[in-house]
């Protein structure tokens, strides 16, 4: 058994040597964090945080967790989009971190997706990279080799829905005011293939097809039903679940959960390697008509 392990890891190794894997970060094989018997130290905290998003990593499980704290409504602005991806980068190349919580800090949204006036009276530079930026924080979140689960404590439309979306796992909080979508359509707008891709891949064609078309914004039953969401829970124990998800997906080893999430998000290796153009400045104009 060790012996499989032990060929297993260094397969492991190889693969993402060759670029078979995510390019960006190599699987973290049974990290010491993860052996450490529970209990016996204190936990160690460490925390990083910049103006639009806080980490906290307990290095005695392995865990991070990411809240976004971007008031109003932690809008995905350029900004916002930079720091995201330099915080998952930390935390990729933290051989403590295994496993991420996304989060909000802000009450009753989890995110209201791109920021709209990133997409308004700007340069054709400015549109540039701020799509790059979109795709940069897509490829990067489900490309990752974190585990990594949502846990929606709010409404998360359109760009805060992908984010959902790309983790392996979302927890949702049960509120009737709450609602999460592709709402794209309702806008005017047409969610990007790779929006849609990611959308299909949890809900179904039929469900993502539907629900696409007509711009919905799921209540959360409606997205627990559809598959949208994995798991409803009341506020108060949404700390807790994620936590518990957490843990029985980190029981595996980090090699062939791995190998097993590169080979289903197989999305990922279209995008990256196509590179789609950025929408025109005239595109953006006229989506928005500004
Ligand atoms: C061109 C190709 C693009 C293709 C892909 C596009 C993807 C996207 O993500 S487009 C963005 C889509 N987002 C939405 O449709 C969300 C719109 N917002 C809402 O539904 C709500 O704001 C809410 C449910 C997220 C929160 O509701 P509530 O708490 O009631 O807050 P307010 O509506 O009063 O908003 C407060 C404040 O925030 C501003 N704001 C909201 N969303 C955005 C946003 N996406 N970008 C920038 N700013 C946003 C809103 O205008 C309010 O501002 P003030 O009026 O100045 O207070």
């Amino acid at each position: 058994m060790a012996a499989v392990a032990a060929a297993a890891g260094t397969f492991a190794r190889r693969m993402a040597r060759s670029g078979v894997l995510f390019p960006r970060s190599s699987p973290q094989v049974w990290p010491q964090a993860a052996r450490q018997p529970p209990g016996l130290l204190p936990a160690q905290r460490r925390a990083f945080s910049n103006n639009k998003i806080l980490v906290e990593l307990d290095t005695s499980s392995g865990v991070a967790t990411m809240k976004f704290k971007s008031p109003p409504v932690n809008s995905l602005s350029l900004d916002f989009l930079t720091e995201f991806c330099i915080s998952l980068e930390k935390l990729e190349n933290d051989r403590a971190c295994r496993g991420l919580i996304i989060t909000s800090a802000i009450p009753r949204v989890f995110s209201s997706g791109l920021d709209i006036t990133e997409m308004c009276g700007k340069s054709t530079e400015h549109y540039a990279e701020f799509w790059r930026a979109v795709q940069e924080m897509w490829i990067r979140l489900y490309g990752s080799n974190l585990v990594t689960v949502a846990a929606i404590n709010g409404s998360s439309p359109a760009g805060g829905c992908l984010i959902a979306l790309s983790c392996d796992y979302r927890i949702m909080v049960e509120n009737p005011k709450y609602v999460i979508g592709l709402n794209e359509a309702q806008l005017g707008i047409v969610a990007p293939f790779w929006f849609k891709d990611t959308f299909v891949n949890a809900v179904g064609h039929r469900a993502a097809e539907r629900s696409l078309q007509l711009g919905l914004l799921h209540s959360v039953p409606e997205a627990h039903r559809m598959g949208l969401v994995d798991e409803v829970v009341p506020e108060e124990k949404l700390q807790e679940k994620a936590v518990a998800v957490m843990a029985q997906w980190l029981a595996l080893p980090d090699h062939a959960r791995q190998l097993t999430k590169s080979m289903m998000r197989k999305t990922f290796r279209t995008l990256s390697s196509s590179h789609p153009k950025t929408p025109s400045r005239s595109h953006f104009q006229r989506t928005w008509r500004c």
